[in-house]
């Protein structure tokens, strides 16, 4: 690596179960990768449609290996994780352009707060298994992530504007271009080149030709002897 900052992009929708364990992943090892990490809320739904993939949920024995293999990045994680029953009917049937235009507005206005209120969408809809694809689920999330009420009401106001509109666009487009087809995407700045990496599972991959050490689910955690 040249003398320049580790950065680290996330393309993410918080629909997306494999992205919460990246999340958490990454927000865990900033200190360790000395890296900037930088939050880019895009359209999962929309990415899909543009790259003319489908949702794994469509397909049984898919939907069945990630149930079990989603309680097991539970476990290593150890980040408390469910699905409600009618999940895959949620994710078929509705999308999360409110909540991903949400995070937008937030990005817009308040960015010091679009960390923790990502985190909150995450762990309602999968640590408490409640649906986040409402109007009326945000309010509920910005309390839940402490966010200040003018933060609150000038978000939601925001939500229907050109700005965040374009900022939703720009990132689920960008990523598109560098070849995405799901979430989490994951562009890393190796060298002065961004390359990009699916899904939480290539962590590892990412660190290695990055020259940084993957020490596991709990970076900061003191070795065990
Ligand atoms: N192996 C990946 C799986 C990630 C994944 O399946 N993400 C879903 C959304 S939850 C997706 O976008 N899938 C698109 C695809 O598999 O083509 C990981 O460990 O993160």
């Amino acid at each position: 690596m040249t003398g320049q900052r580790f950065v680290v992009e996330l393309f993410y929708d918080v629909v997306s179960p494999y992205t919460y364990f990246a999340f958490e992943a990454l927000c865990r090892y900033r200190q360790a990768w000395d890296m900037e990490l930088k939050l880019r809320p895009f359209l999962l739904s929309g990415l899909m449609r543009e790259s003319g993939n489908k949702s794994p949920a469509v397909v049984l024995n898919k939907g069945i290996y990630c149930a079990k293999d989603l309680h097991r990045l539970s476990k290593y994680y150890n980040i408390p994780f469910g699905l409600h029953r009618d999940y895959v009917q949620w994710v078929l049937s509705r999308n999360t352009l409110h909540a991903q235009r949400f995070l937008c507005a937030i990005d817009l206005y308040r960015p010091e707060y679009l960390e923790t209120v990502s985190r909150h969408f995450f762990r309602r809809f999968f640590g408490e298994q409640k649906e986040i694809m409402s109007l009326e689920c945000l309010p509920k999330v910005a309390a839940a992530a402490e966010l200040p009420r003018d933060v609150v009401s000038d978000c939601l106001q925001a939500l229907d504007s050109e700005p965040v509109k374009t900022l939703l666009r720009k990132n689920t487009g960008e990523a598109l271009q560098l070849s995405a087809f799901g979430s989490p995407t994951i562009v890393a700045t190796i060298n002065g080149r961004r390359e990009t990496y699916f899904g939480q599972d290539r962590l590892l991959l990412l660190a290695h030709d990055a020259g940084k050490p993957w020490l596991g689910p709990h970076p900061d955690a003191p070795a065990k002897l």
